[in-house]
């Protein structure tokens, strides 16, 4: 326990947060892609009607997924005090509840505080990260040979995206940058009160696609038709979403799921995500919305949750609005 950030300490359970009343069912309905048999059509097919899919015969080796996870959950087992530290000098990101309320006042901590903490690694910054640490050091090789899979992976379901949506194979480039990968591990600790808190609220990724790895607990559920499904871990499989780009991109034609995580009541969960995004300064051009950045899209989510506590995300660029 001493390894958990205050807040998620059982005295101090403030949290008014109401989530009951969403009753929520375990999905094996779950589009299932095979990444050996990668058809554009079929990729087109779920990302229309579901903008998620689990992924198989991904070719990521079962050992390093299963290291990764090791190391994951050493780092997160270390005292709070230490793992700020570590994380300090390694300038390495590491956030707690609302990362906006991090620095914020206690008051504000009595509603929408996700149950997690996690760290943050751009990929293209491994090299510059002070990795000395023993905790970190064979994470960080960990991490690098996972990002590595995570590039193939997005370039290749993103390849097929764009075959099946038509558009001009180039735009894979600019719309897909390698340098943009993002890596957020996270761990959920777990809380009693499960219908009182969210590891994460409701949201739509931003990105143009996100690939999760996560481990056997549980949690992660997204919305279809206006009901919550739970997405079941199962071993050596991959989940990926949509994020709000690849809407864009498509004008409207593929979606970008809105998911959340649940707590579990007695065990702590631990997820590793992917984020690929397009290149910062890359005009994102769509019939649906106005033209903008990476880097504009960005500073709005920001804006908008700083003033309005909760992210807009595409609607803010809608065109005819
Ligand atoms: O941990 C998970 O299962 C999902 C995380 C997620 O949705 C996110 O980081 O955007
Ligand atoms: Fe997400």
């Amino acid at each position: 326990m001493s390894s958990y950030p205050p807040l998620f300490l059982p005295t101090n359970l403030l949290i008014q947060t109401d989530n009951s009343g969403n009753s929520s069912q375990d999905l094996d309905l779950l589009p299932v892609i095979d990444l050996q048999n990668l058809n554009p059509s079929d990729i087109g097919e779920v990302c229309r009607d579901w903008g998620v899919f689990r992924l198989i015969n991904h070719g990521i080796p079962e050992t390093l997924s299963n290291q990764l996870h090791e190391e994951t959950k050493k780092l997160f087992d270390l005292p709070f005090e230490t793992k700020k530290d570590i994380c300090a000098e390694a300038n390495i990101p590491y956030f707690w509840g609302t990362p906006a309320l991090n620095s914020v006042n206690a008051a504000m901590l009595t509603k929408n505080v996700n149950w997690v903490e996690g760290f943050s690694v751009v990929l293209d910054q491994l090299q510059l990260i002070q990795m000395e640490h023993p905790a970190l050091f064979s994470f960080r090789s960990l991490l690098e040979e996972h990002g590595q899979h995570m590039a193939r992976l997005s370039r290749n379901i993103f390849k097929a995206m764009v075959t099946d949506l038509g558009l001009d194979l180039t735009l894979t480039e600019p719309y897909l940058s390698k340098s943009t990968g993002l890596i957020r591990v996270y761990r959920y600790p777990h809380c009693s009160e499960t219908e009182k808190v969210l590891g994460l609220d409701a949201h739509t990724d931003s990105s143009v696609l996100s690939i999760l790895s996560q481990d056997n607990i549980g949690g992660l559920q997204i919305l279809k038709d206006d009901a919550w499904f739970n997405i079941k871990p199962i071993p050596n499989t991959l989940i990926v979403n949509l994020g709000d780009m690849s809407q864009a991109i498509s004008d409207d034609a593929y979606r970008s799921v809105t998911h959340r995580v649940k707590v579990n009541k007695c065990e702590q969960r631990i997820s590793i995500c992917y984020f690929v995004f397009p290149v910062e300064d890359t005009v994102i051009r769509s019939s649906k919305y106005k033209p903008f950045t990476n880097q504009e899209f960005r500073s709005q989510v920001q804006e908008d949750i700083k003033t309005t506590g909760t992210k807009i995300g595409l609607p803010r660029f809608k065109l005819g609005h």
